[in-house]
């Protein structure tokens, strides 16, 4: 869901008595917790999952599930340091490579390769951060060339980053009946890799910043008060 930070309270686990299944979970304050899902869309998704099956075995569902952190921008409609909101969370990589191009999973007849958050969400979220509004690519494995940062943008022309764990999140969280939001924080350009160039410490302030102007409206936030 989200990255841990600094000074955070100690894990709890999901259910009394029960150890969190390879992940940490934090009450963040307020009506929020804090879930370090790991790196990549599969154990996202577990791990959300497995937060949402046990919240609902609680008692006490979640309302909305955050996907927060570090991305690569594409350049010039991402920079560096700039915030990100996803008005669609799709998945860049899901699907078969044919001689005639990528073709996602829903045109082999399968599953879902996009989710789109609350439309209200992501308008309120961009006013209060402002955060660019645009397509977050969810992938497997880095971008590290021009030649498939240009691929990325051609088939997603309204993409301004990708991440690696929105799309497990979104499929967690859709699978439950929650809705999703996914915001990130730019920390490197999508392009030929280059490690010197990642402003990772740069990003994660944005990030918390970002947060702290989001905290009244995402614990405010109820699913059926909206679209
Ligand atoms: O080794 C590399 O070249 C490299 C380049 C960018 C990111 C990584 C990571 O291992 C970061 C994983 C982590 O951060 C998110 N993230 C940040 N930048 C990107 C990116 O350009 N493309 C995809 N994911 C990125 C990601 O969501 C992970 O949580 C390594």
């Amino acid at each position: 869901m989200a990255q841990a930070w600094p000074g955070r309270p100690a894990p709890r686990s999901l259910l009394p008595g029960v150890p969190p299944p390879g992940m940490t979970l934090h009450r963040a304050g307020g009506t929020c917790d804090l879930l370090a899902a790991g790196v990549g869309p599969a154990l996202a998704a577990a791990s959300v999952s497995a937060a949402l099956t046990a919240a609902a075995l609680r008692g006490a569902p979640y309302g909305l599930v955050v996907s927060a952190g570090i991305a690569g921008g594409f350049a010039p409609a991402a920079p560096v340091g700039s915030l990100v909101v996803a008005d669609e969370i799709t998945a860049a990589d899901l699907g078969a490579e044919t001689a005639d191009g990528f073709l996602p999973v829903t045109e082999l007849g399968f599953g879902a390769v996009t989710h789109r958050p609350p439309g209200s969400l992501v308008r309120e979220t961009a006013a209060a951060t402002g955060a660019r509004t645009g397509v977050v690519l969810t992938v497997s494995t880095v971008t590290g060339t021009a030649a498939r940062a240009a691929a990325l943008r051609a088939r997603h022309p309204r993409a301004l980053a990708e991440a690696m764990e929105g799309f497990g999140v979104a499929e967690a969280a859709a699978a439950h009946g929650t809705a999703v939001l996914e915001i990130r924080a730019v920390s490197n350009p999508v392009g030929p890799r280059d490690r010197a160039a990642w402003r990772v410490g740069e990003a994660l302030g944005a990030l918390a910043e970002a947060f702290g102007k989001l905290a009244p409206l995402l614990e405010s936030w109820k699913a059926h008060d909206h679209e």
